[in-house]
């Protein structure tokens, strides 16, 4: 079977996602990689619920979700965003179709802890044959990170937790974050790996802060035999045949 590499596409660089992104998803195609894409979408949402005047707040990067920004996250994540993408893909000669990850029990959720965080959701499971046959017909699936709930309800997931759960259900040898930077970077320039115990003490030190947070976090967590290295890399840098270049985040200087 082909390798399978899950791409997480930050919501800070959707917009503005060079032809290289899109050449990076067909030289991995070449390859005899599957890519699945999973997208973010956080900017875009800011954007309309500040039009809508919704509150939210963030607590540990999760964005506080009432009903009302639920629909909102859904209307922007699964509507526009997802669409756009798969759009662009297939106008750039990579066959793609969207979902929202409720679509199929794609992925399914439950609430993290529905008083603190409201509709924040955690991942409970992923749909992997369903994947696996929209791999198999040569589709790049690319998929908005809500999670269908017991009794109609959905969830916002974290980009980056839907992606760690994507990769670690699915077996996936490999998971790329895409973001709008190189990786990592400190006073000593982009780190070319990161070890857990490395990250806690910048996270300490404020050196990583913000988003990068749980896209460190989310990486750590889903690490494993399987999965010894997360990437976090530029979306539109120039790919070679070893693959993305950024930080290598690992769980010890051990890992591969
Ligand atoms: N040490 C760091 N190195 C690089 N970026 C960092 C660091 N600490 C915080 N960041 C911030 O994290 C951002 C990426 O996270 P985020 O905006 O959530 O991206 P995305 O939408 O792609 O998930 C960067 O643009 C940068 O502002
Ligand atoms: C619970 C939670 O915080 N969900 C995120 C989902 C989108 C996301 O993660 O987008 P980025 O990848 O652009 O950050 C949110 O509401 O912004």
């Amino acid at each position: 079977m082909d390798e399978i590499a899950v791409i997480k596409c930050g919501g800070s660089i959707i917009d503005n996602l060079s032809d290289r992104f899109f050449d990076n998803i067909k030289q991995l195609q070449q390859n005899g990689i599957q890519p699945i894409v999973v997208h973010g979408g956080g900017p875009a949402i800011q954007d309309m619920l500040g039009k809508l005047d919704i509150p939210f707040s963030f607590i540990d990067g999760l964005r506080t979700t009432s009903a009302e920004a639920m629909d909102v996250v859904e209307m922007v994540l699964a509507g526009h965003v997802n669409n756009a993408i798969t759009r662009k893909m297939n106008t750039a000669g990579v066959q793609a179709a969207g979902f929202s990850g409720s679509d199929a029990n794609l992925m399914t959720g439950a609430p993290k802890d529905l008083p603190t965080y409201g509709y924040v959701g955690d991942v409970s499971g992923i749909n992997v044959p369903f994947l696996l046959q929209i791999l198999d017909q040569g589709i790049v699936p690319v998929i908005a990170p809500i999670a269908a709930g017991k009794n109609g309800d959905r969830y916002n997931i974290n980009a980056d937790s839907a992606a760690g759960a994507i990769a670690q259900a699915i077996n996936a040898e490999k998971l790329i974050f895409v973001t709008d930077v190189p990786g990592i970077i400190t006073e000593e320039g982009l780190l070319p790996s990161a070890t857990e115990a490395e990250i806690e003490e910048l996270i300490a030190k404020r050196v990583i802060h913000g988003g990068m947070i749980p896209k460190v976090k989310a990486a750590l967590a889903c690490l494993n035999e399987d999965l010894p290295t997360v990437m976090i890399a530029d979306a539109n840098q120039a790919i070679n045949q070893a693959g993305f270049t950024g930080t290598a985040i690992k769980r010890s200087e051990e890992a591969v």
